[in-house]
């Protein structure tokens, strides 16, 4: 008797379990329903924008696309993946890879754009 549930499509990334994404996701990230995000602030709209356009660079470089929300003094960023190997989207390594590439990209703009708000010391491990 053959199965008739859709075979693992073949060279797409694998989709992570719930559990699997909760223990990898990168530092200040939340994951759940599929989805990784984090909210980041700033200490202007345009500083916001900048960092938009530069995450925007990234996903170009990446080749993996998040979701950009721009709101006033504060970008969501959102990882999923469309095209996965069980035919839904979901979070998958490309979108662990992408949003520690984000927050890379943000320590090194904290650093540069006296603009961006830094966490506040301790924050970090707040997970
Ligand atoms: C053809 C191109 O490589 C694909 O459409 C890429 C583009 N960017 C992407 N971004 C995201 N978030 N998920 C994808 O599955 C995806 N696929």
């Amino acid at each position: 008797m053959t199965s008739d549930a859709p075979k693992p499509e073949q060279g797409r990334p694998e989709r992570l379990s719930e559990g699997d994404v909760l223990d990898h996701k990168p530092e200040g990230w939340w994951g759940d329903h599929g989805l990784i995000y984090r909210l980041f602030e700033f200490e202007t709209y345009q500083a916001g924008m900048d960092f938009a356009v530069r995450v925007a660079e990234l996903a170009e470089a990446q080749n993996h696309h998040p979701v950009i929300t721009v709101m006033f003094k504060k970008v969501k960023i959102t990882y999923s993946t469309h095209e996965t190997d069980s035919f839904i989207s979901g979070v998958t390594q490309l979108d662990l890879d992408g949003a520690e590439a984000v927050n890379s990209l943000f320590a090194v703009e904290g650093a540069s754009t006296p603009y961006l708000k830094a966490p506040p010391p301790g924050a970090a491990d707040q997970g």
